[in-house]
């Protein structure tokens, strides 16, 4: 089962979506630089933490954000850790999430056109942040393209969450 697309460009005269930021601590400066940059975009941010300096288990972060997103509080969610390997291998243990890993902006547009990720990962010791910045922009303001893909997304099961 797969809900409806959610196309969000920020030329859409839609309100746009609570966007949810949670990282472990291997990305704490990319994941408040994140956070800024989206705010003063305008967009709704919540951002989930961690807030300290002190060493936390990715698992417990991606868990964080399917539990937020599936209460519908945040309608996207951009997670990090040191890599992004860790937490997106967490976030997709959960059938309506769909976290997509990316390092360039040719991932972060196909990941919304072909794959209608709603969770974007990010490394915070792998990526800089003017390409983060990029992907995250892109994450936010690019439809799913459904038609063959809506197909194929169905076949992951998981209903996308409110
Ligand atoms: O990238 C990660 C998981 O994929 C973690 O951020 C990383 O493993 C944390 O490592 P450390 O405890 O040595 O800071």
């Amino acid at each position: 089962m797969q809900g409806a697309p959610s196309p969000i460009a920020p030329e859409d005269d839609q309100p746009r979506p609570v966007v949810a930021l949670a990282s472990d601590h291997g990305a704490l400066e990319l994941r408040a630089l994140l956070v800024a940059h989206l705010q003063e975009q305008g967009w709704p941010v919540l951002d989930l933490g961690t807030h300290g300096p002190g060493s936390v288990d990715y698992p417990d972060i991606a868990n964080l954000m399917a539990e937020t997103m599936r209460a519908g509080k945040a309608g996207r969610g951009v997670l990090l850790c040191g890599t992004g390997i860790g937490i997106s291998i967490a976030i997709n243990r959960h059938a309506d999430m769909r976290g997509a890993l990316v390092h360039d902006a040719y991932g972060a547009r196909l990941c919304r056109l072909h794959n209608d990720a709603n969770v974007l990962v990010l490394g915070g010791r792998t990526t800089g942040p003017e390409i983060a910045k990029e992907c995250v922009d892109l994450f936010l303001s690019t439809p799913f393209e459904g038609g063959r893909h809506a197909r194929r997304v169905a076949k992951l099961g998981g209903a996308t969450p409110a």
